[in-house]
């Protein structure tokens, strides 16, 4: 059976826990993802910790925003882990992403429009020209001009990106809850069949699978729910 297109975010506090829902997590989804919390603490080797023997994607989300020079340095410093997608913030604009993305010819470099975590007042606040729909798809569109091969965007705006920028971009949507689940810090957020339905093609999911009392149980049931879904048509 293929692994649901699921990438379980190990935000975990220590390496043996994030090594032990890897494992979980490894038979039912196609992806783990690494980010701040656990790459600050243990640094590249938790990579290597993460995969053990099996052939899962790594996603790295690590979330660069610095000038060009800084984040092509840190990109390469981190392309020898292969990773299979490494984020940066679209709002370091164009120069920036460009310099990842030609730092890391084997990585898809994952371009983040507006956290997923904000809400439109948020953004009035931090003096982004808003509402968040508007953002996000005028960093997309500004992202994939610089070469971005990935967005990561929330599930209620994937429609209208995935209209903005076409098929071949890969679009990551966090802000993931199974109904029931609790949205925590999350604000804009869709269930996972209604992420698929609106285009997307990774769907980042944490707590409500780690934090579930046996995760690969709670992994191998939001993919059920997900190969239950009619596949889209192909395009014509
Ligand atoms: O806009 C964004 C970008 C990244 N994230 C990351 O995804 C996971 C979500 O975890 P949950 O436990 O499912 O909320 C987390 O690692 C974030 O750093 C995001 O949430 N939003």
């Amino acid at each position: 059976m293929n692994p649901a297109p699921i990438a379980v975010a190990l935000d975990a506090p220590d390496l043996e826990t994030a090594a032990r829902w890897a494992s979980l997590v490894t038979p039912h989804v196609s992806t783990v993802k690494v980010g701040l919390e656990l790459y600050l603490r243990y640094g590249p080797d938790v990579v290597a910790s993460v995969r053990g023997a099996s052939r899962i994607q790594v996603f790295l989300d690590l979330k660069l925003h610095d000038i060009p020079a800084t984040v092509a340095g840190a990109t390469r410093a981190v392309a020898r882990l292969k990773p299979a997608f490494l984020t940066v913030h679209a709002a370091g604009g164009q120069a920036m992403i460009r310099a990842a993305v030609e730092a890391a010819p084997a990585t898809k470099i994952a371009a983040v429009t507006v956290l997923t975590s904000l809400r439109d007042a948020d953004l009035d606040a931090i003096g982004l020209a808003g509402p968040a729909s508007d953002a996000v798809r005028r960093l997309a569109a500004l992202a994939v001009g610089a070469g971005a091969q990935a967005l990561v965007c929330s599930p209620q705006e994937a429609a209208a990106v995935r209209a903005e920028v076409g098929p071949d971009i890969t679009l990551i949507t966090p802000g993931v809850r199974p109904a029931g689940a609790a949205n925590q810090d999350q604000a804009r957020v869709a269930t996972p069949e209604d992420a698929l339905a609106a285009g997307a093609d990774l769907l980042v999911i944490g707590r409500p699978i780690t934090g579930a009392s046996d995760p690969g149980a709670a992994a191998a049931a939001v993919a059920a729910v997900l190969r239950k879904l009619p596949r889209p048509e192909p395009l014509a």
